[in-house]
């Protein structure tokens, strides 16, 4: 296998700027953001839908609305693994170490610095939030998305039944509300089983929300596991829904990919690996993990070379962008480009002829990277100016 060529050994950003605390004001760390991220986060607020009074036992003010980031309720009964997937996918927890996690008694909130900004709140399982004694503003307020877990493990009827309880009421106050229930744990369900138990989850579902009245309700369902990538794609599908501009990243995607001969591409996030886009080509789980793994692989040869060597002189102009390529034994090229401090875009390529435009494929990421940022920043521009 020849070796991967790497243009320039300079970590990628290797690290999410956590801002991990238990009380309702989240102490962000001072980063310097990019206008694209700057963008993405004002044009998410703009998007926050609109609060009925009744939803409301106290005021709002106008600041707490406008520091409001979107954010991603884990919600579900106890033990059902809304902790492990938190720390999985946001902390790079190994997933045999969330066997010792300790049962969640308070709210996590945990503020994700990326390229954009939210919040991940990680939900007691005994914790009563439908109670009146909970402000239904405080938490379901500025909501990107409701993630509900459920452990296909155990028996799930009473956590379907929880779960119809919660839409019913919140969504009366927020009805463009996403909901997301990941039926959780599959990794211990055969094929088989695995099949009829996600068949009867989303029928039981569907049939309790129809008998209430309350028709196409807008749930979507994942198999999710900690032990595999199933869960790192279902919250690439739940973030893909906070982004505005997912559209038109999905075409230049697409774009680039019929015009170098891409057979997937995906616009990673690199620390999470979550991917905020790809090309509207089928999903394929193999690339996907071919993909993040290549991501992981350049990140450890980043971070082992690129400390600043006294004695490194630096051979002529240096690109910006970390970028690099390997060919697989299989002859599949797999191709990394850092497109800014947040995200990298990778692509698989398995056409010969595509393979050996080495400089086309170059050119065209790199003017990819300026559509991307274009694309943020012009609506950021739009925001300032109807402001
Ligand atoms: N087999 C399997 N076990 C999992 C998975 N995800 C989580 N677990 C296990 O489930 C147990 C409970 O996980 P937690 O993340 O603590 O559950 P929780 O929902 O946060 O629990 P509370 O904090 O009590 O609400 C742990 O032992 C995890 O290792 C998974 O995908 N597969």
């Amino acid at each position: 296998m020849p070796f991967p060529t790497i243009s320039r050994p300079r970590p990628i950003n290797t690290r999410f700027e956590h801002g991990s605390d238990a009380s309702v004001s989240l102490s962000s760390p001072v980063t310097h953001k990019t206008s694209a991220q700057l963008s993405l986060e004002h044009l998410l607020q703009g998007t926050t839908p609109g609060v009925p009074a009744q939803a409301k036992s106290g005021s709002v003010s106008s600041t707490k609305a406008r520091d409001a980031k979107p954010r991603l309720l884990l919600m579900g009964l106890r033990r059902s693994g809304k902790s492990s997937i938190a720390s999985v996918v946001f902390h790079k927890m190994p997933p045999n170490e969330t066997l010792f996690l300790e049962s969640t008694t308070r709210i996590q909130k945990d503020s994700i610095h990326s390229f954009m900004d939210f919040q991940v709140w990680d939900f007691p399982g005994q914790l009563e939030y439908l109670e009146p004694s909970f402000d239904l503003e405080d938490i379901f307020g500025s909501l990107g998305a409701l993630v509900w877990v459920i452990d296909a493990q155990d028996d799930y009827l009473d956590s379907v039944a929880r779960l119809n309880r919660t839409i019913l009421t919140v969504q009366q106050y927020y009805p463009g509300i996403n909901i997301e229930v990941f039926i959780h744990k599959v990794d211990g369900l055969s094929d088989e089983y695995r099949t009829d138990t996600f068949q009867d989850i989303v029928q039981r579902i569907s049939d309790e929300l129809s008998d209430a009245g309350y028709e196409n309700a807008p749930v979507h369902y994942y198999l999710t596991s900690i032990y595999d990538y199933s869960v790192f794609e279902a919250f690439s599908k739940v973030i893909q829904k906070l982004i505005p501009n997912l559209s038109t990243l999905e075409n230049l995607i697409n774009t680039l990919g019929n015009n170098c001969g891409f057979e997937k591409t995906y616009l990673f996030d690199v620390l999470s690996k979550i991917y905020i886009a790809s090309d509207t080509r089928p999903v394929d789980m193999a690339c996907y993990e071919m993909c993040s793994d290549y991501i992981d692989v350049i990140v450890d040869i980043s971070e082992l070379y690129s400390w600043d060597h006294p004695d490194r002189k630096p051979k002529g102009d240096q690109i910006q962008e970390a970028e690099s390529h390997v060919v697989l034994h299989d002859e599949t090229m797999i191709h990394l480009m850092e497109m800014n401090k947040y995200l990298c875009l990778v692509s698989v390529i398995r056409n010969s002829e595509s393979k050996e435009k080495r400089g086309l494929i170059d050119m065209n990421c790199r003017t990819f990277q300026d559509a991307l940022n274009d694309v943020f920043s012009r609506s950021w521009e739009q925001d300032e100016q109807s402001t």
